[in-house]
């Protein structure tokens, strides 16, 4: 055994998690906190394959020389180094970091400093610290992604949460490309009334990027604001662009 696996396997909190990204202050791009400053950390590993999977490189294999094993501190200490005293909250992504039971030390670390705490999460895998987010988005997948969803999984993650004591923000948001999506989001949304309810617009060019990208994704975006209009059964939804990728395009770490 190397004496980093001794150390924790006796110091649970040192237990390495494995990072891809540790970037920012960006803004949000996504979701509830559109807009809002945020730093990131991209945790590598998925349980899913989604066919189009906007950071497939965080399971697909491309970038494992890039994956580094981290301990919380570490963790904390690169996004000083990079944040400074300029933020005060952090996004943790992904892959899935559901399938990580040591991000607790980060969580548990970033609270210390005063920041709060965001996950990005598809709602497939349970962690005791997800109660301990300040904002949860669960991101479950329509068809176009070619993944099919556990609703018993699901269903326990949404009563989890919501039961949980203390205070935080939860939302579903579900990235539509199609009219299939579409239905399946809305299925979604009579499952989980009570949830705030996001629908993002998918983008379908995430290896290459043709020249008329921005204006093609604002097509998208406005055939999903046309659909969400007349839809009696999604009064409450919001509908969104992914902010980052019109500003920026499919660069990695902003
Ligand atoms: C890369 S995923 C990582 C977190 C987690 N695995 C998940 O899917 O929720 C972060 C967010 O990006 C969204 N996303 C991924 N690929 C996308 C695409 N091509 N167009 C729009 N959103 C995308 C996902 O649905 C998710 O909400
Ligand atoms: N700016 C920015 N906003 C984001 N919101 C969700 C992201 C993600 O990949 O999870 C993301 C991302 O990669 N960049
Ligand atoms: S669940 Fe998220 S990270 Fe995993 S393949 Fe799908 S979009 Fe990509
Ligand atoms: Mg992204």
């Amino acid at each position: 055994m190397s004496d980093s696996a001794k150390i924790s396997a006796a110091d649970p909190s040192t237990r390495p998690i494995p990072v891809l990204e540790v970037f920012g202050p960006t803004i949000q791009g996504e979701g509830m906190s559109i807009g809002r400053k945020t730093m990131f950390v991209r945790t590598a590993g998925c349980d899913y394959r989604c066919s189009w999977c906007d950071s497939k490189f965080t399971w697909d294999g491309s970038a494992k020389d890039e994956i580094r094993m981290l301990s919380a501190a570490e963790i904390v200490e690169e996004l000083f180094a990079l944040g400074g005293n300029t933020f005060d909250h952090v996004t943790i992504s992904g892959g899935n970091p559901l399938l990580l039971p040591q991000m607790s030390f980060l969580v548990q670390q970033l609270h210390d400093h005063g920041i709060r705490t965001a996950v990005e999460t598809q709602g497939s895998r349970w962690q005791d610290w997800l109660v301990r987010i300040d904002e949860v988005t669960l991101s479950p997948k329509p068809p176009s992604s070619g993944m099919e969803t556990d609703f018993e999984v699901l269903d326990s993650i949404v009563a989890r949460l919501l039961e949980a004591s203390g205070r935080r923000d939860i939302c579903i948001k579900i990235v539509i490309f199609d009219e299939e999506d579409l239905n399946y989001a809305r299925d979604v949304h009579k499952r989980y009334p009570d949830v705030p309810f996001i629908l993002q617009t998918g983008n379908p060019q995430v290896s290459h990027e043709s020249e008329d990208h921005v204006s093609s994704l604002l097509h998208r975006y406005e055939w999903l604001i046309d659909r969400l209009s007349e839809l009696p059964d999604l009064k409450d939804a919001r509908a969104l662009p992914q902010l980052h990728t019109l500003v920026w395009g499919n660069k990695r770490g902003v």
